[in-house]
């Protein structure tokens, strides 16, 4: 995907203001990236494509009002961030451990009046279990870990998005059979060699 048809690709999935915010956000992005180590140097050119794209990709797998949204892992602010930029209606969760991260994810919430977008700067283990109706996480840990580590906030309504990368099939064919009908693998729209690890319901042995 080229620079233009990634932003053409975010333009489809949000509005004007939204698209705004998005371009405000990468400069902000940009020049954050030179005091911390946010996204790799090489990712910014491609960055629509990369991280906003990427990330909104995610809608297209749940209904328009769907939230609460715990994003696990959130980084520089993806894919959980991405999404409450896009659609500042909806609750966000966003946790992340390292300190001047979650600093960054509050002030870009701050400056965007995200005020449905809450940052838990704590480790995914000590917080308390809120049940959610969408999980999400990019990046974060192998798949059995990460369940192991958040299948407390699921119900039998919540539904995973995972992007995986090129990993995904593997990852999820060494689960237990179980696991394996609760989920399934989908290409990624934005990266010919990537797929996310999509699911419905609450893990078993939880
Ligand atoms: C590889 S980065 C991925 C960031 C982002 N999701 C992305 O795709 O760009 C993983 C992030 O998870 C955070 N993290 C790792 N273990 C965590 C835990 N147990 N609880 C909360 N955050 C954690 C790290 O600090 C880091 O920012």
């Amino acid at each position: 995907m080229s620079v233009e048809e990634g932003r053409a690709f975010c333009a489809l999935r949000c509005d004007s203001a939204a698209m705004e915010r998005f371009a405000t956000f990468l400069t902000m992005l940009e020049s954050e990236n030179e005091r911390q180590n946010l996204v790799s140097t090489a990712s910014l050119a491609d960055a629509w494509t990369r991280h906003i794209a990427d990330s909104l990709q995610l809608l297209d797998h749940v209904p328009r009002e769907t939230s609460p949204w715990l994003d696990m892992g959130t980084g520089a602010g993806f894919p959980g961030l991405v999404i409450a930029i896009a659609r500042p209606e909806l609750e966000v969760i966003l946790v992340e451990s390292r300190k001047r991260r979650v600093e960054w994810l509050e002030h870009v919430c701050e400056r965007f009046g995200l005020k449905k977008c809450r940052v838990v700067g704590a480790r995914l283990e000590a917080i308390e279990s809120i049940p959610v109706s969408v999980i999400s996480a990019r990046a974060f840990a192998p798949l059995e870990k990460l369940l192991r580590l958040s299948a407390r906030f699921s119900t039998p309504t919540t539904t995973w998005l995972l992007p995986k990368g090129r990993s995904a099939a593997q990852e999820l064919k060494e689960q237990s059979q179980a696991i394996q009908a609760m989920f399934h693998v989908e290409q990624s729209a934005t990266d010919p060699e990537a797929a996310i690890i999509i699911g419905h319901g609450r893990p078993p042995e939880t």
